[in-house]
């Protein structure tokens, strides 16, 4: 606890250079007590940042990590000098990059299932787990501008125009319907494809790298759920007690890679620098906001609220409560 009081203490001894906001609201550029993988910019230590205007809409719309008690933010990682302009380049070649990554991922699973490689319904399970956890990776590649978070969500955003468009028939994707939809029927898209990319979206905007919550989102939607989905199907023989449709090898599965890739993911981030966590406390944070995770999938309400809603909003919830 004295640790913590003693990080925010320094935390906030951040002065702000122009409008006087909170104290709880401070814009964090912390010297990094762990020396990050990558550390591109080792002269932006110890150095104070002026704030801007353009630093609000990331303080009203995004969780503000400086009063949590079990995390601090660092200043991410930039990979140019913090000139407007090269960051602006970084963020539109990283955009590219993910959007180039997002078209090849379904076209490869598109020709595996077109060649028999794969069946459908495993393709369409391994494009669930794969594109939000390397969506998630992708993210230190954008710049530490405040707008980075918007270039980054700009990649389910197109794709979820394009899941619309597809899914009302007004273009024809053949590849795409194949890899995403368990029959083939374009207004599949519509559902629980859509709902994912939504949360990408959410995740991208409202938490970004600047705390765990939108990263265990993905984590349980991603990696949780499609890996309960791959190891259910073949091995639920158990079927839960109040929802047939269920069964315990697919929750356990749930629990323990929603959990795992959840670890995996923050400890990526904090290696990188971009938060640090109490990681005496953050295990069983995480398994907590795990268990919630994987009851509520287990729950007997896909035709009231598709999972790729019900399981990262409960993720989001209990994680803003055990982490501030
Ligand atoms: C199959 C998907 C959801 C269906 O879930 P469920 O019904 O089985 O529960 C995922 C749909 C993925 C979408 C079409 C493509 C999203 C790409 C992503 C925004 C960016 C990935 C970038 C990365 C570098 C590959
Ligand atoms: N906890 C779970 C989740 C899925 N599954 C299996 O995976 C199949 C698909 O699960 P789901 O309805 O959650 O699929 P999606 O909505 O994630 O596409 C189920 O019909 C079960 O056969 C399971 O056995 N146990």
């Amino acid at each position: 606890m004295e640790s913590i009081m003693s990080h925010r203490a320094s935390i906030l001894s951040f002065t702000l250079a122009t409008t006087s906001l909170p104290s709880k609201m401070s814009i964090l550029q912390q010297p990094t007590t762990r020396t990050p993988l990558l550390n591109f910019c080792p002269n932006l230590q110890n150095q104070t940042r002026a704030f801007t205007t353009k630093d609000i809409p990331s303080l009203l719309f995004h969780h503000n990590p400086s009063n949590s008690s079990s995390f601090k933010v660092y200043s991410s990682l930039n990979l140019f000098s913090s000139d407007q302009s090269n960051m602006i380049l970084q963020d539109v070649g990283a955009t590219g990059l993910v959007m180039v990554g997002a078209y090849s991922l379904v076209l490869v699973f598109d020709n595996l299932t077109k060649n028999q490689v794969i069946q459908q319904n495993l393709s369409r399970k391994l494009v669930h787990v794969l594109s939000g956890l390397l969506f998630l990776s992708c993210w230190p590649i954008f710049s530490n501008s405040a707008e980075a978070r918007y270039f980054a969500a700009v990649v389910p955003f197109v794709n979820c125009a394009r899941l619309i468009l597809n899914g009302l028939s007004l273009t024809t994707d053949a590849g795409l319907v194949k890899s995403v939809t368990r029959e083939g029927n374009p207004r599949e898209l519509l559902k629980g494809p859509l709902c994912y990319v939504l949360i990408l979206i959410l995740s991208a905007v409202a938490y970004w790298r600047d705390s765990p919550v939108g990263i265990m989102s993905l984590a349980m939607m991603c990696g949780g759920d499609g890996v309960a989905d791959i190891i259910g199907r073949r091995y639920g023989k158990q079927k839960l007690p109040y929802n047939q449709q269920k069964s315990w090898a697919g929750s356990i599965s749930m629990f323990t890679f929603g959990f795992l890739i959840s670890i995996g993911m923050l400890k990526y981030f904090t290696a990188l620098g971009y938060f640090e966590l109490d990681w005496s406390s953050t295990m069983g944070r995480v398994a907590l906001v795990s268990l919630v995770a994987t009851i509520v999938e287990s729950l007997p309400t896909t035709e009231v609220l598709d999972d790729n809603l019900s399981v990262p909003l409960s993720t989001m919830l209990v994680a803003v409560l055990m982490f501030g």
